[in-house]
């Protein structure tokens, strides 16, 4: 017997993890509910998280087998259930924050004390940490080195899924949970019995997190490669464009594997040359986004708390509260920001250009520490992830590795107006705008207040002046690089 240990590979499909115990076979899947984790969740995440599970239970019962849900500390659980099933090997699927590497460190020795083998491998990303160096071996601070060596590189084919025979039976399940349920095991653990959103200490999530699961991800990536994707690299900026993929929370809690969707940009790019072929580079190079920034968290886990780049002295954040209020709640006065703060209450999700606004807004403008932007952010995105979620924060801070130049502040307002001249995604979800032309809207911050309250009376003038707070964010980077 095998014991697959299910985290953020919420799949049966192109799973290494779950393929190379099946090698060995037969299986038996496991996940665990872990507080630690938990703790550092948001409603929308733990909502996606269930759907998900939900059809991964579903995927092993139509083979024959069934999930075995645990609610403990992996630590304790890992061993006790490889000792029930008398599984010779545990795997995994490697995490690379530092609290996962941490927990699995423990795991290890765990299982090393149990006598039971482990295999830990590399599979939510091509190339792991470590593997796309500097000539010297250092991880790349710079992006566009990193990416063509990424580009150039060989990719792996999906993995295949495992069938009936490669797993354990669900009776088999069923009696392991059994004896340790009769045991004293310090967990709750039973096949196939998910908690809800509730049984885990959250409030059903107000926002209308998009669906979960292999089948949803797969839908969302063959629409995308069958039209978006030809017109990714000139339209993504642009919200209201429908150009982009929708698959961060899948790829996030793995319900589809990198592989498969590198297989089918592939599949899109054969026979297509110009610019369509470049617009499908174009998209791939952000899933080496998402493999730099595993490789930046990996490297410096400390990344997490602490500023990538070091200056002389600690910025003086302003971190007004009223504020850092008004950024969460959508009433800065600003529509760009405001609308991308709404559709993340509203969906749990944030157009990657919106994002890049409103982080640049709350430390530029408001000159917030990004933290407080963060945490925000890692409660409501339904695709939090430590190290892209924190790769973006300290970007638009300038605190990053590769990050904006201190010096080049968004314009709210003339962001607005390139990438949503109409006003029609601030419409969408500042609907207090919805009677005011589009000229008005990205000229709010010129307007007299008559001419405010006359147009849109519920909706805030701007809580601050952005000519004169860039000028303070300057001096205030300046300040923290010790210039005179
Ligand atoms: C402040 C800020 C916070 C962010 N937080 C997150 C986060 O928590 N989780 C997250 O997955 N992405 C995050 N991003 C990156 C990006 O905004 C999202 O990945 C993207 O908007 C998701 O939509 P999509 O799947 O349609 O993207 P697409 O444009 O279709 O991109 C495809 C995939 O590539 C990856 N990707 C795209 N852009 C980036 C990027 N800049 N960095 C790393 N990976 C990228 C994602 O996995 C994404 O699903 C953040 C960006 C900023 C500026």
């Amino acid at each position: 017997m095998q014991l697959h240990w299910h985290r953020r590979d919420l799949r049966v499909a192109d799973n290494r993890g779950l393929a190379t115990a099946a090698e060995a076979g037969p299986v038996a899947p496991l996940f665990v509910f872990d507080r630690d984790v938990l703790d550092h969740a948001g409603a929308p995440r733990v909502r996606y998280l269930l759907d998900a599970l939900a059809e991964l239970r579903e995927a092993y019962r139509e083979r024959g087998s069934d999930l075995l849900v645990a609610r403990g500390d992996p630590r304790t659980v890992v061993p006790a259930v490889a000792a029930a099933l008398d599984a010779k090997r545990t795997v995994w699927g490697i995490d690379y924050s530092g609290l996962a590497r941490e927990r699995d460190a423990d795991v290890r020795l765990a299982l090393d004390d149990a006598g039971v083998a482990r295999e830990p491998v590399h599979d939510a990303i091509f190339h792991p940490p470590g593997s796309i160096t500097t000539n010297a071996g250092d991880t790349y601070s710079v992006y566009t080195y990193f990416w063509k060596k990424w580009r150039d590189r060989d990719k792996p084919e999906p993995y295949s899924e495992p069938e009936a025979g490669d797993l354990a039976d669900a009776g088999t399940l069923e009696s392991a949970a059994e004896r340790l349920a009769d045991g004293d095991a310090e967990f709750d653990i039973a096949v196939g019995d998910l908690p809800t959103v509730s049984d885990l200490g959250f409030e059903e999530p107000t926002a209308a997190v998009q669906s979960a699961g292999t089948e949803a991800a797969r839908e969302r990536l063959s629409a995308f490669c069958a039209d978006a994707i030809y017109r990714y690299a000139d339209d993504r900026d642009y919200p209201t464009r429908d150009a982009t993929s929708r698959l961060s929370a899948d790829l996030k809690f793995g319900t589809i594997g990198i592989r498969e969707v590198y297989a089918a940009t592939a599949a899109a790019r054969e026979g297509v040359g110009g610019e369509r072929d470049e617009s499908v580079e174009e998209f791939q190079s952000q899933l080496a986004w998402r493999e730099f920034y595993a490789h930046v968290l990996r490297e410096h886990p400390n990344v997490v708390t602490e500023n990538y780049k070091e200056y002389e002295e600690d910025i003086a954040w302003r971190d007004d509260a009223e504020e850092l209020a008004a950024w969460k709640a959508g009433e800065t006065g600003y529509p760009i920001v405001d609308a991308g703060m709404r559709q993340l209450r509203e969906e749990a999700h944030m157009h990657n250009r919106v994002r890049m606004i409103v982080a640049s807004f709350l430390t530029k403008d408001l000159l917030c520490d990004w933290r407080h932007g963060y945490a925000h952010f890692r409660e409501h995105l339904a695709d939090h992830d430590t190290a892209n979620d924190n790769g973006g924060w300290q970007w638009a801070a300038s605190t990053g590795t590769d990050a904006q130049p201190y010096f080049r502040i968004f314009n709210p307002m003339t962001q607005g107006e390139r990438y949503d001249p109409d006003g029609e995604y601030i419409k969408r979800y500042v609907p207090e705008l919805s009677d005011v032309t589009a000229n008005a809207i990205h000229e709010w911050h010129e307007l007299t207040d008559l001419e405010r309250e006359r147009l849109a009376p519920d909706y805030p003038a701007p809580v601050v002046d952005h000519s004169e707070r860039r000028e303070r964010a300057i001096s205030m980077f300046e300040a923290a690089r010790g210039d005179d």
